[in-house]
């Protein structure tokens, strides 16, 4: 077996193991990092890019609906996905090529082998072995099944990305991010859409109003909603899946079923047990507030230790970390607090902050919640009655906001610069100190 040398060794080439490769080498690190799959893990391959490229299309479909229903003469077409995929295929390829790029400019070693942890430094691949200061654990997570009867059949969000046609009956399986998504690009692009929902609400843990306010615009748009229906075994037969329910009903008759109930971290049979690194209940790795874990030397990112499991988290976390380990900044480390994040369902929603239920239960009576519901322009001129909803969480005497919540067109694009504001500590009179920009449906978060 042959030895190398490095600073460190990076295992998983996903957004936290690239980012946190990059920067240490731009600190003057040597730097290994292993990935046997697809550079750029899941987000680049069978997550974030896929998925809004597929939401795009998705977007594309519902517009021209609307376009016809404001006096366009046309008629909506239908995606060919076989066109449409080899484009998503081609703008994937084209982020593979700038990342190996990067990695040759700057002297990073990328090897596609799987990493298996030795001893604390050092690092086996096949039937080699590579010498590390330090190791950085980045090797993310994998769609989880039930362990219920049948729940290998069907396909995971992995799957819908492998898919080369639209289904025709989909049951979706969860009623988090992934099984919002989906369902959303799947009735848009023409499928008949049932999601199960094991509560009696969408997106559990955001604010109840937009998920309230979500089902409404999935039903509206046709879409299913079983709520309290948890399956508790899956089968096929020759008229398709079928699930049976908790609730004691059946649901027969789907041609695909997608399970989307949450993902499990990448942390077995790679020695972390034998090196003493600890792992919670989940089988994430466990990490301090410097993404240090127990064992000295060797740290973890992104999914796989369980924290707010989205790519920019990754990123941000691993640059800090290099930043401290190897840029001489001590103090680096990543504020988990107020990070926002998007929901692509359609419309899609946004969220920084608390929700108004986590700021009552945090400050009581001193909470002051602004809400402004309305038609934006084009769903008035489509003479749609879908609102739009923009809620300001306060606390206070100076109305501190630690909340903001949207959920309609636009809301993706909005949430980013309002999460500057909430992270600045932005007060409720510097927002209405604020002119605003008309017309917009942006312009409600500083005329409440
Ligand atoms: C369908 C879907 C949609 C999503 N959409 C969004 C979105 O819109 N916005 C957002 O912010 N987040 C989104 N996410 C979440 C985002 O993709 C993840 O949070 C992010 O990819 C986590 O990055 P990571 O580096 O922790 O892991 P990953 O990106 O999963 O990378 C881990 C890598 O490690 C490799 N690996 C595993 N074991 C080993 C080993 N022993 N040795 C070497 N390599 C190994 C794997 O092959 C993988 O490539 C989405 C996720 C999914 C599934
Ligand atoms: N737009 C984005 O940023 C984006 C998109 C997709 C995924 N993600 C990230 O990936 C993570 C994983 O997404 P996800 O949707 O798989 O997880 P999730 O935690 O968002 O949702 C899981 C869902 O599955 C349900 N569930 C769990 N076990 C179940 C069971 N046995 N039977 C029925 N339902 C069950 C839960 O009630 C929940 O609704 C997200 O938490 C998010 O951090 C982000």
């Amino acid at each position: 077996m042959s030895a190398s040398d490095f600073d460190l060794v990076v295992l998983g080439a996903g957004s936290g193991g690239i980012a946190m490769a990059i920067r240490a080498a731009r600190h003057g690190a040597r730097v290994a990092i292993l990935e046997p799959g697809a550079l750029g893990g899941t987000c680049v391959n069978v997550g974030c890019v896929p998925k809004k490229a597929m939401w795009l299309a998705a977007e594309l479909a519902e517009m021209q609906q609307i376009a016809r229903e404001v006096g366009f003469s046309l008629t909506p077409g239908v995606l060919d996905w076989n066109t449409f995929i080899a484009r998503r295929q081609g703008y994937i390829a084209n982020i593979h090529v700038s990342y190996r790029r990067r990695f040759a400019d700057l002297g990073i070693t990328l090897l596609h082998e799987r990493g298996v942890f030795l001893a604390p430094n050092r690092i086996g691949i096949g039937d080699r072995e590579l010498n590390a200061a330090h190791v950085l654990i980045a090797t993310g997570a994998r769609p989880q099944r039930p362990a219920i009867p049948g729940g290998e059949l069907g396909i995971d969000s992995d799957g819908f990305f492998a898919l080369r046609a639209c289904p025709k009956r989909v049951a979706v399986v969860g009623s988090g991010y992934i099984a919002i998504e989906l369902a959303g690009v799947l009735r848009a692009l023409g499928a008949e859409v049932t999601l199960f929902a094991r509560g009696n609400r969408l997106l559990r843990p955001f604010d109840h109003d937009l998920g309230d306010t979500l089902a409404q615009a999935m039903r509206e748009r046709g879409i299913e909603l079983a709520f309290d229906s948890r399956p508790v075994a899956a089968a096929k037969d020759p008229d398709g899946y079928a699930l049976s329910l908790a609730n004691g009903a059946a649901a027969p008759g789907f041609d695909e079923l997608i399970w989307a109930i949450g993902r499990t971290p990448n942390a077995a049979d790679m020695g972390l047990e034998r090196m003493g690194i600890a792992l919670d209940t989940g089988g994430h790795v466990v990490t301090d507030e410097w993404q240090d874990t127990n064992v000295p030397n060797v740290h973890a990112i992104g999914d796989v230790t369980g924290r707010i499991a989205l790519t920019p988290v990754a990123i941000a976390a691993s640059r800090r970390l290099a930043d401290r380990v190897f840029g001489g900044q001590a103090g680096a480390k990543l504020d988990y607090a107020n990070i926002p994040t998007v929901v692509f369902s359609h419309p899609p929603l946004g969220t920084v902050g608390l929700t108004e239920e986590a700021a009552r239960e945090r400050y009581g009576d001193a909470v002051k919640v602004y809400r402004s519901r309305f038609r934006p322009m084009l769903v008035a001129l489509a003479q749609h009655e879908e609102k739009t909803l923009m809620k300001l969480v306060c606390t206070g005497p100076d109305e501190r906001v630690v909340g903001v919540h949207l959920i309609g067109a636009a809301a993706d694009e909005i949430l980013q610069g309002f999460a500057v504001a909430l992270k600045l500590g932005a007060r409720k009179a510097d927002f209405d100190a604020t002119v605003a920009i008309h017309p917009t449906s942006a312009e409600e978060l500083v005329l409440m």
